[in-house]
């Protein structure tokens, strides 16, 4: 695939549970190393997107293509190669409580490289559980020895334990404080910045959204009725995008964005501007 192929391109995705039809139709696009958010209401289908993109869900109709590669209908052993180079946090964070930390991260190792020798294997885990910035000394933990927060960077360190291109995350910062939600966002920024990553990030968090995303997809009546940044999506006069972004919460989350921009580092703000002319 060429440099300016969509990660990701979904084109008339259909899921239906019996009666109930969540998408019809459904089309986005990610592009390479953008943090998309995805935003809709409850019940809108944001998880079962991702579980569709990810081959978790087989659709009733629609192609999903990752990295140029097809994930619909294909069995484990074909999916292989491509599952290899994209990691999950899932709702919750998912860890296995019956395993430490350092056994949670090793898991998606030993799946895919299941001759890895043990203390290579540790070391690797190590390494990813301080790259997410938990002490040392959470690795041989058990997740329920671990606050809500840093079960949250277990989970990360987990979804990066293969060095992905692409990370999904599926609200990351649901049940955290303001502060503990701002220092994961901060975390998510910062590693897609050094590894380059492409982030697919569902959350409810409208400070999320204009802290680190470059762009958000917005899903309602069961599809993505609108792509773009948030300025782009405020010029919109959809009822719930206005509703959603213009609401109390919206212009909160507004203020609370440029007072952080208006107190950032001159000379890291200057460099950005530079990097974007
Ligand atoms: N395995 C399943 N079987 C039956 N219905 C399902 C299944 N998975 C999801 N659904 C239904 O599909 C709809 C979309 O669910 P989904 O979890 O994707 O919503 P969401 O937008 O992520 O919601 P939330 O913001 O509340 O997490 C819901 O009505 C849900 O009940």
């Amino acid at each position: 695939m060429t440099e300016d192929q969509p990660i990701i391109s979904v084109r008339g995705l259909k899921n239906a549970f019996g009666e109930q039809v969540v998408h019809e139709g459904l089309d986005l696009d990610v592009r390479r190393g953008e943090i998309i958010g995805v935003v809709g209401g409850s019940g809108t289908g944001k998880s079962v997107l991702m579980r569709s993109i990810i081959g978790l869900q087989t659709p009733v109709a629609g192609e999903v293509h990752v990295f140029g590669e097809n994930t619909v209908g294909t069995d484990a052993t074909e999916a292989v190669e491509v599952r290899k180079r994209w990691g999950v946090l899932f709702q919750g964070g998912a860890l296995f409580s019956t395993l430490t930390v350092s056994e949670n991260v090793q898991v998606p190792l030993k799946e895919f490289y299941p001759g890895l020798n043990p203390v290579l294997l540790q070391e690797i885990a190590a390494y990813k559980v301080v790259m997410t910035g938990l002490p040392a000394d959470a690795a041989p933990k058990f997740p329920s020895e671990l606050s809500g927060g840093m079960r949250k960077r277990a989970g990360l360190a987990r979804a990066l334990a293969l060095d992905p291109e692409l990370l999904f995350l599926d609200e990351p910062t649901a049940g955290l404080d303001p502060i503990g939600a701002a220092a994961f966002d901060e975390l998510t920024q910062s590693l897609q910045k050094t590894l380059g990553l492409t982030v697919f990030l569902i959350t409810h968090d409208l400070d999320t959204l204009y802290a680190i995303c470059d762009r958000v997809a917005v899903l309602a009546d069961k599809k993505v009725i609108a792509v773009g940044t948030i300025d782009e999506l405020l010029a919109l006069d959809h009822p719930w995008i206005q509703e959603y972004f213009n609401g109390p919460r919206g212009r909160a989350a507004i203020d609370s964005a440029q007072r952080a921009e208006s107190t950032r580092d001159p000379a890291e703000q200057q460099r950005e501007g530079a990097m974007r002319d």
